[in-house]
């Protein structure tokens, strides 16, 4: 295929890819980045428009190359400042801006508005920075948590990258009359490498999209909706591989039990809607009471289970008791204060527990007996002593 014929269809693709864009923001209206994307697909197509048209009617060296490569340039721009508000961060409009106006003021230089080979090494060295930067952003943004759906857009960035670099390279090595292998090749070769790349880039970020809604509902749908707390289902899926995952380490595993005390009392008189919010501050309560701890489970009503991994029980008994003592201590703020108490029941894993149902199951029988002496109190299966008031 020849130059012209890759640009045309370079120019269809982009405007296809804006449309594919468009169409997914139509059911992802929050998602920011969409409309920088779909930003980034015009400018790409705007700007292989403008190349097509210069093919049958010279257009001023204003629009061809100026205003073309300052639009493919701001495509780039766009793609980086998606990726950024994506990931959270503002967006980089003034950054597109400067870039692109600063693309074009060069091809006013004579050194370069009169050399084809040093404009394009010049504007591939700004590509190459914005790819370089979208790929940093994600990386180093990204590290404290799984790459996960950024996988593939990494790949396209970095193939994109590589193959932008060996043309600069090729140039380069051109300009200083040093023959590189693969040169003309890979020169002629940079229309399909773009168009191959606005499609692959589109797909990456059409994946990348579809894999966050699945997280999304895959989160909403171990997490109770009230306390913010993992639900009932999260603990069948979880508990199992905490307590393989102690067993294989030889770690000791502790499962506490918290159950609010006449909790209906506080429904009747305060009614439902009350209710939760007093459920919701316990479960604050208790959070900060215990820390960074991550396997905070609601299993029902207003019972909830801590899996205390690697921890001893006396540890488990006196987080349990820290919780008691910050949730005793700390009533709800209505009209007036709502003082709340809650019982604990706390059991360890042994070796002869062959699931972490069984160590459920004693530390439920714990709760009852922290119930039937009195609420308010912490009580273990091992040893049935009894602390706190
Ligand atoms: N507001 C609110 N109430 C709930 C929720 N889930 C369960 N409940 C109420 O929690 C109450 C639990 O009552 P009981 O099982 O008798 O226990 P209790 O009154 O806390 O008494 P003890 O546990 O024996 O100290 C019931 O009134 C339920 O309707 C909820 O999500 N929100």
């Amino acid at each position: 295929m020849d130059n012209f014929t890759l640009t045309i269809c370079t120019m269809l693709v982009s405007i296809m890819m804006a449309a594919a864009m468009a169409g997914l923001y139509g059911t992802s209206r929050d998602e920011a980045a969409l409309p920088d994307w779909i930003a980034a697909m015009l400018c790409f197509s705007v700007s292989s428009l403008l190349a097509v048209v210069h093919a049958y009617w010279p257009l001023p060296f204003l629009l061809v190359p100026g205003i073309a490569n300052a639009l493919y340039l701001a495509g780039h721009g766009f793609i980086f400042s998606g990726i950024r508000q994506h990931i959270g961060g503002r967006s980089a409009y003034n950054w597109i801006a400067v870039l692109a106006l600063f693309s074009l003021s060069l091809h006013f230089l004579p050194a370069i508005a009169t050399s084809l080979d040093r404009r394009i090494i010049i504007f591939y060295a700004m590509v190459l920075a914005l790819c370089l930067a979208s790929a940093l952003y994600i990386l180093v943004s990204r590290r404290q948590c799984t790459i996960g759906g950024y996988t593939p857009l990494l790949w396209v960035l970095g193939l994109f990258f590589t193959q932008m670099l060996l043309r600069e390279v090729a140039m380069v090595a051109d300009l200083a009359g040093v023959s590189v292998p693969g040169s003309a090749y890979l020169r002629s070769a940079g229309s399909l490498f773009v168009m191959l790349y606005i499609i692959a880039i589109a797909m990456a970020f059409a994946y990348l999209i579809t894999w966050q809604k699945a997280e999304a509902l895959r989160t909403s749908a171990l997490t109770d909706s009230l306390t913010g707390w993992y639900n009932r289902r999260a603990l069948m899926r979880m508990a199992p591989q905490v307590f393989d995952e102690c067993r294989n380490k030889n770690q000791s595993l502790c499962i506490v039990i918290l159950d609010v005390d006449h909790f209906k009392q506080i429904n009747d008189t305060y009614g439902h809607v009350i209710g939760d919010k007093v459920l919701q501050h316990i479960t604050v309560q208790a959070r900060q009471a215990y820390g960074p701890g991550k396997w905070l489970f609601r299993l029902g009503g207003e019972e909830f289970a801590i899996l205390l991994a690697d921890t001893e029980p006396e540890q488990a008994s006196s987080i349990a008791e820290k919780i008691r003592e910050a949730v005793n201590h700390s009533p709800y703020q209505y009209h007036k204060a709502i003082w709340v108490s809650i019982s604990l029941g706390i059991a360890a894993a042994t070796a002869q527990d062959v699931s972490w149902e069984a160590v459920l199951d004693r530390a439920d029988k714990a709760l009852y007996q922290a119930k039937a002496t009195g609420r308010n109190t912490v009580c273990s299966d091992t040893t049935l002593a009894f602390t706190g008031t």
